[in-house]
């Protein structure tokens, strides 16, 4: 698990102050045979979160959606809705109870090729028994934001690829459900269509929950508000954007990119970070009020001889507390530091702007979990092991 800031919470989810769980996620995993494509599948997540999937291929993305969604029976674990379990032996009643509450957008959007785009969108909004007013209100809303009005009356089979995503998309989210899971949503469209759709998400998140598996990397900072990275069927990060770009800089990959006091974001997938020099140690709970100030999404001690080793700056050697602090995408954390410095009376020596990369972390992180797997254990399977849940 990525090394989250030791001393505050970085995430929403772990203020206790924040939401209460919508949803619990208590080591699922799934078999196939003799293969384990997913192992203790184990977060919480809230109500207001946005979360990025990522993962390379086969790394069990899809199948940890599937599970969440309750179109695939999990073998291990259970997934918890707002108190309610629901494991690989739920009944189709349960399921269905499930459903009522997922939006589920599947990887490459299979459609009714046979019918038309309203005829769809009317098709799923009866199998959720919609009244025909609300109905009416909401599919005509989705297909306006969809941009999907001009194509209600084509046959789903001649439309293009981004036009069927954002028909699926539409399909997900006919009955307003709490909870999206988005399997790679913005494939296939136009980067004028991903903007938008990418805004929809965002506007989505403010009171749902979204989970978004995407392979596209400059994405994350700009939509989600967590990641939880994947491979070889494990989890092996949760936390912040701005953490995960944050680990980059700290394994000395882009030591050479810093410009004191910089402040543009040069890649796509990079994030704001800054290394910290201060003229004293701090207390947990000093480190705690800095991980607070408005524009910081993480903090993380460095040791002084990390920065030394990369820079030999005289003013980290002299230094004693250095910190790698992880910004928010649009918010300058500088000015509450300088603030809180001047208020505790301790010095600020140097402010140092490093690029945090999400490309570069992900390659990172990706490498050692696949380098260094932990043991996944084959537990027995249950009943209903390999049975596809029909949805
Ligand atoms: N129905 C199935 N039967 C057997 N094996 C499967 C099945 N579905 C998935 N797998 C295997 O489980 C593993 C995880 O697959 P999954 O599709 O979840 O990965 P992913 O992270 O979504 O990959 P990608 O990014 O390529 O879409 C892979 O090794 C895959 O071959």
């Amino acid at each position: 698990m990525a090394a989250r800031s030791a001393a505050a919470p970085a995430r929403a989810s772990d203020d206790p102050s924040a939401s209460p769980a919508l949803l619990v996620s208590r080591g699922l995993g799934r078999q196939f045979g003799q293969q384990q494509a997913v192992t203790g599948l184990t977060f919480t997540a809230s109500r207001g979160e946005v979360i990025g999937l990522l993962g390379p291929n086969g790394a069990g993305k899809t199948t940890s959606l599937r599970m969440l969604a309750g179109t695939l029976a999990a073998t291990q674990g259970q997934l918890e809705l707002e108190g309610e379990a629901f494991d690989g032996r739920a009944s189709q009643r349960q399921l269905n109870r499930l459903k009522r509450r997922i939006g589920y957008l599947p990887e490459g959007a299979p459609l009714w090729p046979q019918l038309t785009v309203r005829e769809s969108l009317e098709c799923v909004a009866g199998l959720h028994g919609l009244s025909r007013k609300v109905r009416n209100d909401r599919l005509a809303a989705l297909m306006d934001r969809l941009d999907i009005t001009p194509f209600a009356n084509q046959l789903c089979a001649v439309l293009s690829k981004g036009y069927r995503r954002r028909v699926a998309l539409a399909m997900a989210l006919t009955h307003d459900p709490d909870i999206l899971l988005l399997d790679e949503p913005t494939d296939g469209l136009d980067p004028l269509q991903k903007d938008s759709v990418r805004a929809f998400i965002r506007e989505l998140g403010r009171e749902r929950l979204i989970i978004v598996s995407t392979h596209l990397l400059e994405e994350v900072p700009r939509i989600c508000d967590r990641v939880l990275v994947m491979a070889n069927g494990q989890l092996g990060f949760d936390d912040t954007p701005e953490a995960l770009a944050a680990t980059s800089v700290s394994e000395g990959i882009l030591g050479g990119s810093r410009s004191r006091y910089g402040a543009g974001y040069g890649a796509s997938s990079s994030l704001p970070v800054w290394r910290v020099t201060l003229s004293r140690a701090l207390s947990e709970r000093e480190l705690a009020s800095v991980s607070r100030l408005p524009g910081v999404a993480a903090i993380t001690p460095v040791k002084p001889g990390d920065a030394m080793a990369r820079d030999k700056s005289p003013l980290v050697v002299s230094t004693g507390a250095v910190l790698r602090l992880a910004g928010r995408l649009h918010q300058d954390p500088r000015p509450a530091l300088a603030r809180w410095c001047s208020y505790m009376e301790i010095r600020l020596d140097e402010c140092v702007h490093e690029r945090g990369d999400i490309e570069v972390a992900f390659r990172q992180l990706v490498t050692r979990m696949v380098e260094q797997p932990s043991p996944l254990p084959m537990r027995k399977q249950t009943p209903r092991a390999d049975q596809e849940v029909s949805s």
